[in-house]
């Protein structure tokens, strides 16, 4: 028997969601670039969920569904207000609201279709408050209430900065969250569906993501790419900067991917936002120090910029604060990850994978009063 590190390379499951084919990224088979174009994330949520873009109708009953849902119960508000939110990291916050969402479910071990779909509804509509709760709360602020003709990316500023955003903002943010809806087979997605092919519920599920998604090697990533470039400062540290990260051996947050081998095509939506928006904000540095690492990495190491690069100088513009860029990925993401639970338990076989063994063999056993 031998083992695949990360299992790359390695197909684990059919699905009917997302693709990959030579870097082209597709939704239910519609290429990525038409629907960061064209598309409400109300859209992408529907298609993702039912396999078929909604109708006029059924998007508008769709998110009048969503925004019925967006409120959180108030156990949850005034658990986030019991701790000292200064030292807690948000992916940490809200893996746990998120948990604790469930036990406000008397749903929650409710395992029929219909069940699961009205919790999925749930989750996507309250994880959106529960991220900006947080960010108001943690800086002393009460908690806004989402407005029900709003849409879902209006919404989320909204509930999180307390005024109405621009349709600029709106429309950015929005595209930022139909990039980062779903992604086939990422770690997080993937974790979701091995929690839920145990029959586990769908909290737990998604919990699990979140979990997943946390890390730095994967959504973690995009705070961590606004970390750098704040250190970086100014344009002409950026090439040193990261040479002297690769004398290192540090990887560079943002840049290479599992999958693509050429390029990541949601980066040139975020890209050409990220040139947009920073030159608003007076801040072109933060894309002209991008460009300048991107360009580099690719020539040194042929590696591309994955969706986590440019996404973090596109947050920090709308004057989002930088650790709840992952936050905001996993609003997004749970509608995938919720796609990918419901379609496992439609279709459900355990996953249990074999390991390699390659410890010691043939110990002797010594009692434990003889040995040294
Ligand atoms: C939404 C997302 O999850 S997108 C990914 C977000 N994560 C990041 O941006 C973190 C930085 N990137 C990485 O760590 C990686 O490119 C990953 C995790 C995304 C993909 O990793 P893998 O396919 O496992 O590649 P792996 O980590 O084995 O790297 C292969 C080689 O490329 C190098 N490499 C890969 N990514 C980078 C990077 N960002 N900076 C510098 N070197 C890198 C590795 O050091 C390694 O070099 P070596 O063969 O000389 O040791
Ligand atoms: O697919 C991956 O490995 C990571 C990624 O880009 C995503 O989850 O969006």
């Amino acid at each position: 028997m031998s083992s695949t590190k990360g299992l790359e390379g390695i197909t684990a499951t059919q699905s009917q969601i997302s693709s990959i084919i030579d870097d082209k990224l597709t939704y239910v088979g519609y290429d990525i670039d038409d629907l960061t174009e064209n598309c409400s994330f109300e859209e992408v949520v529907y298609l993702l969920w039912n396999l078929k873009l909604p109708n006029e109708e059924e998007l508008a009953s769709f998110k009048a569904e969503l925004a019925e849902e967006m409120a959180v119960p108030q156990g949850i508000i005034d658990h986030l207000k019991s701790y000292d939110l200064s030292s807690v990291h948000p992916m940490a916050a809200v893996r746990t609201a998120v948990s604790m969402l469930g036990l406000y479910d008397n749903e929650a071990d409710e395992m029929t279709e219909e069940a699961n779909r009205r919790k999925a509804l749930r989750l996507q509509a309250k994880i959106s408050t529960i991220v900006t709760a947080f960010g108001r709360i943690r800086n002393g602020e009460e908690p806004v209430s989402p407005k029900k003709e709003l849409s879902f990316a209006a919404n989320f500023l909204y509930m999180l900065n307390g005024k109405e955003p621009e349709d600029i903002e709106v429309e950015a943010f929005n595209k930022a969250l139909v990039l980062h809806a779903d992604h086939e087979l990422n770690a997080s997605t993937f974790t979701s569906r091995v929690c839920v092919a145990t029959l586990s519920d769908v909290y737990s599920g998604v919990t699990a993501a979140i979990g997943a998604l946390k890390g730095p090697l994967h959504g973690g990533a995009n705070e961590r790419v606004m970390k750098m470039l704040s250190e970086i400062g100014e344009e002409d540290n950026a090439i040193p900067y990261i040479k002297e990260k690769f004398a290192n051996k540090e990887k560079v947050m943002g840049m290479g991917h599992r999958v693509y081998e050429n390029g990541d095509p949601r980066a040139k939506h975020l890209r050409d936002m990220s040139r947009q928006l920073t030159s608003i904000t007076g801040e072109s540095k933060w894309y002209n120090m991008s460009v300048k690492i991107e360009e580099f990495i690719k020539e040194e190491k042929g590696l591309p910029a994955n969706v986590d690069f440019y996404s973090a100088s596109v947050y920090h513009s709308l004057g989002i604060e930088h650790d709840l860029f992952t936050p905001i990925f996993a609003v997004s993401r749970v509608s995938g990850w919720l796609a990918h639970i419901l379609e496992q338990y439609s279709n459900n076989r355990l996953i249990r994978p074999r390991a390699e063994y390659v410890g010691p063999d043939k110990q002797t056993f010594v009692h434990l009063e003889e040995r040294s």
